[in-house]
C-alpha cells in the first residue's frame, strides 16, 4: 500500500505517544519483558461520564501499546486492521493505570496482538485483541 511520504516519519505527532503533539496523551513506552508498557493517569479532560475515563481513550491506550510493541521490537510500522475491546471495570479520573501490549502470533504480515489495562490492585480494567498489518 502506498503511504503519503510527507507524513511517513512524523511519529512525534502521534496522538498517543508523540512528544510534539500539544493535545496528545504523551505516553512513554518501554519494553518490559515480553510487553510494551505505558502508565497513564487520566485527568478531567479525559472523562466520559462524570468521574470515569472515556472508553475511546482507553481503546487508544490499548491500540498504542500493541502497535508500539511491533514498532519497538521489529522496528516496523504495524497498522491496526481489527481491534476488539472488553471493558471490564471503569477507570477513574486520577487513577494511575498500566497498559501492556504483546504479540501472540504471526501469519505473514499479520500480527495477532493482546493488550491489557491494569489497575493498581492488580485487576484488569480492559483487555483487547487486535490484528495488526505490517507495512510493506
Ligand atoms: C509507534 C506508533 C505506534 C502506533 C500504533 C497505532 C496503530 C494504529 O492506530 S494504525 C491507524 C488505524 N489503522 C489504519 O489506519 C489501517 C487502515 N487500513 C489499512 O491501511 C489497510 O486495510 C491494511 C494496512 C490494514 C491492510 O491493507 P493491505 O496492506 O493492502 O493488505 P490487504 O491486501 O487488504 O490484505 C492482505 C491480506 O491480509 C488479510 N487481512 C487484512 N485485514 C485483515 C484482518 N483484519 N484480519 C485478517 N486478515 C486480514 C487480507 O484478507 C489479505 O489476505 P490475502 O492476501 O490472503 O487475500
Amino acid at each position: 500500500m502506498e503511504r503519503d511520504q510527507r507524513v511517513k516519519n512524523d511519529n512525534s505527532w502521534c496522538f498517543a505517544c508523540g512528544e510534539e503533539n500539544p493535545i496528545g496523551l504523551k505516553l512513554k513506552m518501554s519494553i518490559q519483558g515480553e510487553c510494551c508498557t505505558a502508565y497513564f493517569t487520566p485527568q478531567k479532560e479525559h472523562q466520559s461520564y462524570d468521574g470515569n475515563m472515556h472508553g475511546g481513550l482507553i481503546s487508544t491506550l490499548l491500540d498504542e501499546v500493541m502497535g508500539n510493541y511491533v514498532y519497538q521490537v521489529e522496528h516496523r510500522k504495524a497498522y491496526t486492521a481489527k481491534i476488539e475491546i472488553r471493558f471490564r471495570q471503569p477507570v477513574l479520573i486520577g487513577e494511575t493505570i498500566k497498559a501492556e501490549g504483546k504479540a501472540v502470533s504471526q501469519h505473514g504480515r499479520l500480527r495477532t496482538m493482546e493488550g491489557k489495562i491494569w489497575k493498581k490492585d492488580g485487576t484488569i480494567a480492559a483487555e483487547a485483541t487486535a490484528s495488526m498489518m505490517l507495512e510493506t
